[in-house]
């Protein structure tokens, strides 16, 4: 059971208290009805694109071949519609609807949760409030107390009330009467730059006054409420009353001392059967609860004490000043505090999909939201059940509602399998009826057990019963109630074991797909590589600077300069401890290595960055492959400095700085110069990014906001400044990695932003090109190059490439949609926001869970945990066994199943009477059904499994 988290009292706003005391009349329970009559009122309209969104991630049901051939598809679209999942799951015999699609899609629940959303708009005060009686209630053990909290300002000058007011009701005229956000701030005893102080005592001070960032979870249903579920079972209930017929039977013929056997041993292998699913069911649940803990627990960068430090999203609290990137999620409710190009997607709070930019003039966000563009820094103003997102994320239980299609086609089999039985038992039925009734049953002596006029009609109708007990029984053998139950197990199973091995699976049904991927697109860097960078190599002025951390090759105008560049044009930061210590360095890898590089050169960041001021960012982006940033100087001189993919900002610059430390133009022979530093960088694997900038008019600098916003740097006629070629090695162990996937018949190709040249080198260390012979076109390529394909070129070429180089997203995109028009089974990974498309189109999306974007990862079906390539063949391993132990399974089941059967049907066709009675067969179905599933669900997997070719689209289960 999950722990409530909340361990404070929010505090709540008097209008909410007042609200608490005048409907204080009966009890925690009335305010529940109140709140679920309001939660269903209103009529619900479903919007189509989140029915697409599922129907994207269900899969495609229909095929021509049906389940009895025992062949079974890998459907080639995520893209079917919902109404076809739903057709066939009407289509299916289902003995019991609420057991067997436990882990279907739910619709239902997603009905419910816009529902929910849309009535917390309307409602979020008085919700709020029932929320906390109830809370109270509970605490309170029937004896009701309601909440009072501290005087909830606590010594700060501002109270949660005015906070609110502020942010959820986006109120200006409250901000500017309290003087903007920086008083705000203050009143928080906050720093919009240094953010709070955040000791122990400080933080518990903030949770004390403004509650926690976290929100009484829904308990997931009980144990009980399984136990009941597994016990409505149609077989199981008919097999009750044949245990109660067999009872009654028993005692009567053969008196109360033997005749209990048969009757009890019935009942209780069905009792074993309820308890053991029960059981497993139950298990299941508390697992899948953890797995959305998991899931729900971002860690994220706060700024405190001046620092940049990780800490997780329940551990915001209200004053925390939070550095916003694209891709991140916007984890409490807040102000903007300074921003550029700031968009952010509101679509998962107010379901229109809208994308709003944010400015001081529109600087409310709203917990839950996600950064679509941009970035920027907000002051936390609410936190926790204070915000509309903790509110939803309180009233909606998170069931992860979803049957991969694996389960929905052994479902189909199962059924099949059960109709045999049907026909086989009815058969059994009718020929022991006919034989008993003729005469043709007789005792041991030999005398006919029925005898037309002669026999009583009691012991004829008892003599029928027990036929008919043979009859259901062979039905209750032949169903395989626990193929369902060891597919849930086997992936439950490869689940965990996959979580152990550093892969959180988001989508059960991406472990039995990842089974049959045919090719893996990975990224480079990070996954392939370690992520952890540091410049080798550096050319400025003119010529290579050796060693590339000698200040004093520099000419001082060119260092000033490139230290400005450096230290605005950056997502990242340095923190200088005031008692000495370690320089620490954050952000992005990439930036980390830039910015530790010019630390060494001798830069002071905070100095530097407070002698100009920022008037516009754009930031760095994987499709152009370059940030800028305009700043003004003291003097009222604009600089616009760039920074990216070596060769794109080369071609831009037309002048460099020579030795001199004067501007000349960059002439033929300095360009090749340049370009033959840059390949030489790249073949050694390097990663190259090249720092150039140019002055510009203040004049030409759109003064209105509106039009800053909208303002395009120039991006021509740049001087560049400095070449660096960055080294990231590969990882240990993916040479090792990839060779287990290509002898396993997965093909792995390498997809990167970086250089073709940089890539190639990197794609023959880890072995993914075997010589440097096989590194021409088609094999590597350029994205540029793909792109500009048709349609039916890209299908031909997909298959060969192995690496491309300086790809946008866009191009993963088009390599994905080939390859699987090709029917390949494509798993792709990805970390950065537009990564989103490739991983939602693959067949099993990987995102990464250090690196990667909040945005990426609800978009992938699987999270790499430690970014790792080998964690990702590790997973490929996992799927394939879900497919061998249930093939294991559904053998073992046939072999049983058919041969007790057999048996059956011709022993009472020939004797009238059957070998195994009910009671046998049913103890060895037992055996057979539940403990079978057991143990052949958790069988690991073998190496073995890993030479074998992967199953691909078309796959067959039952030979
Ligand atoms: N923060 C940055 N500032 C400027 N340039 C950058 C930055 N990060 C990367 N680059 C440049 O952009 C290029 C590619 O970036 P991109 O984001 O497309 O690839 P990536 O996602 O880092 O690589 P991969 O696709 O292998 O994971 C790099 O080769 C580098 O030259
Ligand atoms: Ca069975």
């Amino acid at each position: 059971m999950l722990e409530n988290r909340v361990l404070t009292p929010s505090p709540i706003s008097p209008l909410s208290r007042a609200f608490l005391y005048t409907n204080y009349q009966g009890g925690g329970d009335n305010r529940n009805n109140w709140m679920t009559s309001l939660f269903k009122s209103s009529p619900y309209r479903r919007r189509r694109d989140d029915v697409e969104a599922e129907g994207s991630r269900s899969t495609d049901f229909d095929s021509a071949d049906g389940d009895s051939s025992g062949t079974f598809d890998i459907p080639s679209t995520k893209n079917a519609s919902i109404d076809r999942l739903r057709r066939w799951r009407q289509a299916a015999l289902v003995l019991n609807a609420s057991r067997r699609f436990r882990y279907t899609l739910d619709l239902k629940k997603e009905e419910e949760k816009q529902q929910i959303l849309r009535k917390i708009r309307a409602h979020a005060q008085a919700i709020r409030a029932a929320y906390l009686f109830k809370e109270a209630g509970n605490r309170g053990n029937g004896t009701i107390k309601l909440p009072i909290p501290p005087p909830p300002e606590g010594d700060f000058g501002i109270s949660q009330d005015e906070l609110s007011t502020i942010t959820r009701d986006r109120n200006h005229h409250v901000l500017e009467e309290k003087g903007g956000v920086k008083s705000v701030a203050s009143a928080l005893k906050s720093n919009t730059e240094k953010g709070i102080c955040g000791d122990d005592a400080d933080l518990l001070k903030r949770k004390n006054a403004f509650g926690s960032n976290t929100y009484p979870q829904k308990k997931g249903r009980s144990f009980w409420m399984f136990l009941w579920e597994a016990w409505q079972d149609l077989t199981l209930i008919i097999l009750m009353i044949a245990a109660v017929a067999s009872l009654v039977l028993g005692i009567k013929t053969e008196g109360i001392k033997e005749g209990w056997y048969d009757g009890a041993s019935i009942a209780f292998a069905v009792i074993l059967v309820i308890v053991v699913t029960a059981i497993s069911d139950y298990k299941q649940s508390l697992q899948f609860q953890n797995l959305n803990e998991e899931k729900r627990n971002i860690h994220l960068e706060v700024i405190r004490g001046g620092r940049r430090i990780e800490v997780s999203i329940y551990d915001i609290v209200v004053g925390d000043v939070i550095p916003l990137n694209i891709g991140d999620q916007v984890p409490a409710d807040g102000i903007l505090i300074t921003g550029h190009s700031l968009a952010i997607d509101e679509s998962s709070m107010t379901g229109e999909s809208k994308i709003v930019h944010k400015n001081s003039r529109e600087p409310f966000l709203m917990s839950g939201c996600k950064v679509a563009d941009g970035s920027g820094t907000m002051l936390v103003t609410g936190v926790g059940i204070n915000t509309e997102w903790g509110l939803l994320m309180a009233s909606i239980s998170e069931d992860t509602g979803e049957e991969t299609p694996l389960q929905v086609r052994l479902n189909g089999v199962a059924t099949f399998i059960g109709i045999v039985g049907l026909t086989v038992a009815l058969l059994v039925l009718i020929v022991l009826l006919v034989r008993y009734f003729t005469g043709h049953t007789k005792d041991i002596d030999g005398t006919p057990q029925f005898k037309a006029g002669k026999t009583k009609a009691s012991t004829a109708v008892d003599g029928a019963i027990k036929i008919l007990t043979v009859a259901v029984t062979i039905v209750v053998v032949a169903v395989p109630e626990g193929l369902p139950l060891a597919v849930t197990l086997t992936l439950a199973y490869s689940m965990r074991k996959m979580m152990m091995d550093k892969a959180l699976v988001r989508r059960l049904s991406a472990c039995e797909t990842m089974g049959s991927a045919t090719t893996i697109c990975s990224d480079k860097t990070g996954t392939l590589t370690l992520n952890q960078m540091t410049i080798v190599e550096a050319y400025s002025g003119g010529q290579k600077i050796d060693p590339p951390d000698s200040k004093s090759q520099l000419p001082p105008i060119l260092y000033s300069l490139l230290i400005e560049g450096i230290a605005q044009n950056t997502t990242g930061s340095v923190f200088v401890p005031e008692g000495g210590g370690d320089i620490e360095i954050s952000g992005s890898p990439t930036e980390k290595a830039i910015l530790g590089w010019a630390v060494k050169l001798g830069m002071n960041f905070d100095a530097v960055r407070s002698e100009s001021s920022i008037i516009h960012v754009f930031p760095f982006n994987s499709e152009k492959k370059k940030g800028g940033v305009a700043l003004q100087l003291p003097d009222s001189q604009v600089h616009i400095h760039w920074k990216g993919a070596a060769e794109i900002v080369l071609a831009s610059c037309t002048e460099y700085i020579n030795a001199s430390g004067n501007i000349v133009p960059l002439d033929q022979v300095k360009v090749s110069f340049f370009r033959n530093a840059i390949e030489d960088m790249a073949a050694s694997s390097l990663r190259c990014v090249a720092i150039a900038y140019r002055t510009y008019d203040m004049d030409k600098v759109p003064a209105d906001e509106q039009q800053k916003t909208q303002w395009a740097l120039p991006q021509d006629d740049l001087v560049l400044l400095a070449i660096v070629g960055i080294k990231d090695p590969c990882r240990p162990g993916v040479r090792d990695a990839v060779r287990l996937c290509q002898n396993a018949g997965v093909k792995v190709r390498m997809v990167t932003g970086d250089n073709p040249q940089t890539a190639k080198a990197i794609a023959l260390e880890c072995g993914i090109l075997s010589s440097a012979e096989d590194a021409v076109e088609p094999y590597v390529i350029e994205g540029r190059v793909f792109r500009n394909y048709s349609d039916a070129e890209r299908e031909k070429i997909a298959e060969k490439i192995l690496v491309m180089g300086r790809s946008s997203p866009n191009d993963k995109l088009l390599l994905v949609q080939a390859l699987k028009r090709k029917g390949h089974v494509v798993a792709v990974t990805g970390d950065g926001t537009n990564d989103a498309p490739a991983l939602h189109e693959a067949d099993i999306g990987l995102s990464m869970g250090i690196q990667g974007t909040e945005v990426a990862k609800e978009s992938s079906d699987i999270i790499i945990l430690d970014d790792n390539f080998a964690s990702v063949v590790k997973v490929v391993r996992w799927g394939r066994s879900v497919y061998a132990n249930i093939q294991k399974f559904i053998q073992f089941q046939l072999t049983v199943n058919v041969a007790a059967l057999v048996i059956n049907v011709v022993a009472a066709i020939s004797s009238g009477d059957v070998p195994l009675n009910a009671v046998q067969l049913l103890w060895v179905n037992l055996i057979m059904d539940t403990l079978g599933a057991l143990a052949l669900a958790t069988e690991p997997p073998t190496d073995h499994l890993m030479h074998r070719n992967p199953v691909g689209r078309r796959y067959e289960m039952l030979k």
